[in-house]
Order: structure tokens, then sequence, then C-alpha cells
């Protein structure tokens, strides 16, 4: 209900030269009475039973796109019918998305109670595992981009044709346009905020003010980004007699750490900012865990903005409110959960992103698609070209696509309960070599693309994917420019290493592996195993 099927039913049957049918609105066209008064006549079991007709009818026919009732499924019938004469796709809606989209919509007769919300969670729990039961593809539809998802749609659609017949070669392709602006958000109630990505937001003055209260900003930023951005930034933000001032930090994550945490406290209290002030980070990861931290604890939290400008900040960092600095012992150990107010991707800045930066980003791009999305994962391989060589709108599409996979995994358990941790594929690795190594000597994403490919050698070895597969990780993370054999740090400093990881429990080292590829598994592994892989992984 409310998913959009109507809306992405239509578009998808233009785009595949199919006639588009909705279920209500033929019953509608025959009864010649609307839903609401078809279900206050006659109640909802003959509204089923109508539906079923339908539906009967409508299976029977070829060449349709048909959007159906939300509880069509509930009639075993239908189902068996949309399941053996049809490809089957869920919209998948959370409640407050639904809430949101129904809450003026007098036309469902199902929602005319006292708790709308109390219906809806009863009819999801109800409905669930139907939609799961029928569904080939599974859509989230939390992303407000309507033509993205039906892009989404085709290219799976485009994969399940594959599946059936051999050699076939996957031919849609994501239309982004590089100049296009997109929107995206992170939907966590209260905490729900937007993600922008385009070009030349830094000069969108009124859209970055829009998310700063109070009348004093502070932007924390590094030597590096200081000197191409932090002016643009401070001018858009300038207006209407804000007072603007500046945090400049070194560069590196080897200065993710009390020291830079406390230059911006320092600079804080000296600048006497109050509980209105408002952080915005300017720069890569670093900077934005680094802010965000600073502003969850400045007099007991206060207001940030990320703006990132390195593609890894860009697909993962600036997104989901991880913030934190390093301990000798151990990436990220001290932090908080705290999540911005905005996130404005400004793709413009990756023009100055240096090569090695580019290919770290790179390593959380495919990190979404192996854990998540395997048609993405398939896109990634045959437009590493692209990516390389920045080609903007591969880029826009990767940073998008990374952007909603993310937003939806934080939506669904934004504190690590358990389902966050698969964002952590390949990082049990690469932690312990930033922290082995030191930090600020291999990349953060140097450290996950290697890790990536020692976690998919572990799936391998326990049994959950093929060699190919292996070589599949393999040879894209080295295509992205990534390390794909890790430094010698020594066994027992390895384990040493990754005992200090926070998804440990009881002393046992957990790892995300593929299960297969497009799909994650949360474990432990036997010794002898992790072993073999730190053997076979070290240069
Ligand atoms: O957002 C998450 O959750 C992630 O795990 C994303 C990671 O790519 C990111 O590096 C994160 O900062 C790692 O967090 P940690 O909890 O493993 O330190």
């Amino acid at each position: 209900m409310g998913a959009g099927k109507t809306t992405i039913g239509r578009i998808l049957a233009r785009k595949l030269g199919l006639r588009f049918v909705d279920s209500d609105h033929e019953i509608e066209a025959r009864t010649g009475a609307s839903i609401p008064l078809i279900f206050e006549i006659e109640g909802e079991p003959s509204f089923r039973r109508r539906e079923a007709e339908v539906i009967r009818e409508l299976c029977g026919q070829e060449g349709l796109v048909l959007a159906t009732g939300g509880g069509a499924i509930l009639n075993a019938e239908s189902r068996a019918f949309l399941k053996e004469r049809g490809t089957v796709i869920y919209l998948r809606a959370s409640v407050s998305n639904i809430l949101a989209r129904t809450s003026h919509d007098k036309n469902r007769p199902l929602l005319q109670t006292a708790d709308p919300r109390k219906k809806l969670e009863e009819l999801t729990a109800q409905r669930e595992p139907h939609y799961l039961e029928v569904a080939d593809i599974v859509i989230d539809t939390g992303r407000p981009n309507v033509q993205s998802m039906v892009q989404t749609i085709l290219m799976q659609l485009a994969s399940l044709e594959c599946e059936a017949s051999p050699n076939c070669v996957i031919h849609a392709e994501p239309s982004m346009n590089e100049q296009s602006k997109m929107l995206l958000s992170v939907d966590l109630d209260e905490r729900s905020y937007p993600i922008t990505i385009g070009p030349d937001l830094l000069f969108d003055a009124d859209a970055l003010v829009r998310h700063v209260s109070g009348n004093k900003v502070a932007i924390v930023t590094n030597t590096t980004v200081a000197p191409l951005y932090l002016e643009r930034l401070q001018t858009a933000l300038s207006g209407d007699g804000r007072d603007v001032f500046s945090i400049v930090l070194p560069d590196g994550e080897e200065y993710k750490n009390w020291a830079s945490l406390m230059q911006i406290f320092d600079a804080l209290l000296a600048n006497k900012c109050d509980r209105k002030t408002t952080l915005v980070a300017l720069g890569g990861g670093v900077i934005g865990d680094l802010t965000g931290y600073a502003a969850a604890s400045y007099m007991r939290g206060i207001g940030f903005v990320q703006v990132p400008t390195t593609l890894l900040s860009q697909v993962d960092s600036s997104v989901g409110g991880k913030t934190g600095i390093n301990h000798p012992l151990g990436k990220n150990m001290i932090g908080a959960f705290y999540q911005p107010r905005a996130v404005f991707a400004d793709t413009t800045t990756l023009d100055t992103l240096p090569a090695r930066e580019l290919s770290a980003g790179l390593a959380e791009v495919i990190k979404h698609g192996a854990i998540i999305d395997s048609v993405f994962f398939d896109w990634i391989e045959a437009n590493i070209g692209k990516l390389m060589a920045r080609d903007k709108g591969a880029l826009a599409y990767a940073i998008a696509r990374s952007c909603e996979i993310k937003a939806d995994v934080v939506r669904q358990d934004e504190r690590e309960g358990g389902l966050r941790a698969i964002l952590n594929f390949g990082h049990t690795f690469g932690h312990a070599i930033e922290a082995g190594m030191g930090y600020g000597q291999w990349l953060h994403g140097e450290a996950v693309g290697c890790g990536m490919v020692m976690a998919a050698d572990l799936s391998c070895r326990m049994g959950h994917i093929d060699q190919a597969t292996v070589e599949r990780m393999r040879k894209l993370v080295a295509a992205a420019g990534l390390p794909v054999k890790a430094p010698d740090l020594g066994t027992a400093r390895w384990l040493e290493l990754m005992e200090v990881d926070k998804k440990n429990e009881g002393g046992a080292i957990k790892f995300i592996l593929l299960k297969p590829l497009g799909s994650p598994a949360i474990t432990a592994a036997p010794q002898e195993l992790l072993l073999a892989t730190l053997a076979a992984g070290v240069a």
C-alpha cells in the first residue's frame, strides 16, 4: 500500500513496451464503484473475491505489467497464478514511509482507523511472508527517485533473463545524467535526513543553510581540502550575518585521534560556540568522523552537516552516523552513533581527488555490490574502466546506488544490533592492516580492498562461494587500482589485531563473508581456515 506500484508500474510498462493494468482500477471500471464503496457495501472478503477473479483473468493474458492491490497475495490462488504466470516484483516500503505517503489519502479503507501505524504494522506482519514467498525481485522503495528504482528493476529483470539463458550479456544500463541532482533520504524517524548528490552543491547556499541552526557555523576541514573548497563553502554559508569560522586540521588517518578532537573543542570554546552552533565537515572520512564525534559530544550534542569531498566519504562514511576516532590498539574504537542533519555530496570535488583516493573509494562501492546487490557488482565489473577514468555519469550512479544500499541497511539497524555489521565486509582484515601498519600507511579503502579479497578467500574455504568468485573479486579489486596482497604482519600479530574488533563476541572473531556473492553471512571461522587465508593472503 502506497509503495508506488501504479507509478512505477506505468513507467516500467512504457519502458518495456507493455500494457499497464492496475487491478484496483479494473475492479472499479467493472463495478462502477470506488474501492472504499465496495469495502463499505460488500466488505473486504467480497472485495478480495472480485480481486482474485480479476487477477486470474489478467494472468491469462500476455504482455502486461500488472499492479495488484497490496492485499491480493492473501489469496492463495492469486499467489499461485502470479508466481506461475509472471515475474513478481515486490516493492517493499517501511511502515513510516507508507504512513507518510498515505496520510492524506481517504481512498485506503483499511487505514481509516484511529491508529493507522498499528494497522500498518499488523498488515505488514501478515503480508510480508507472502510477498517474499512470491517475489522474484525485491526492491526497497525508500528512495524518492522513481527513475532510479525503475532502472534497478530493469537491471534485475535483465539479470533474471540472463540466468535463464547462458551466454547472455546484461545490456540494461543505469542512466545517470551527470548534471542532474539526486535526492535520497536516510529514514530514521525524527533523525531522518536527506542526502543530495550532484555537481556544484558547494555553490548552493539556499540548500546548505537550510540545515544550519543559530548564527555560528564552524567548518572543520584539513590542510589539503581547505585551499580547494573552504572559501567557496564559507561564502555559501555566510549570508544573513552568520559568523562562519574554520578549523583546519592536518590531513591523514594518523590524525583521527584525541589531539585533533581537542583542537576542535578548543576552537569551539575559544569562539564561544553555544548549543545552536552547527559544525560542517568538509573533507573525507577522517574529517567526517572527527567532526561528527565532536558534534555528538560538544555540550552533549550539537547539529552537524556532512560535506564529503572524497569518493570514499561520498559513498560510505558520510552516511549512517558512525563517528569517532582511532585508538593505537584498534580502529574507530572510541566513538558514537550520531546522525548528521544532511549530507551534500558535491561530485565536482572528485575532479581534484588524487588517483589513490579514487581507488580507495571504489573499494566501498565494490563492497556494496558484493554484500547486497550482485547485479550492481556485475555493473561495477562492466564499468570499472569508466569509473577509473572518472566518467561523471558512472561515478554519479555508483555514489547514488551505494548511498541507497547503505541508507537502507542503516534504516533497518541504525546502531548495529546485527544486520548493519554486513557493511563491515573486508573490514576485519582491513582494520587489522591499518592498525598493524600504523594509521595512514595504507588508506582505509586500500586496506578494505585487500580485506575483501581475503574475506572472499575465507568464504570459499568455508564452502560458501567457489574459487571463480574469489577470482572475480581479486580481479575487480586489482582493476580498481587496489592492493590484493596484504602486508606480512605475522600470524600472531594478525590474530592479536583482529581480536580488537567491535563485532567480536565472547572472544570469537567475527567475519562478514559472502554466501554467495550478493548476500552476506556474519560468522566466526574455524581457526585452521583463517590461518590458511592469512597464509595465502600476504605478499
Ligand atoms: O557504516 C558502517 O556500519 C560501516 O561499517 C561502514 C564502514 O565502511 C566504515 O568504514 C565504518 O566506519 C567502519 O565502522 P566500524 O564500526 O567497523 O569501526
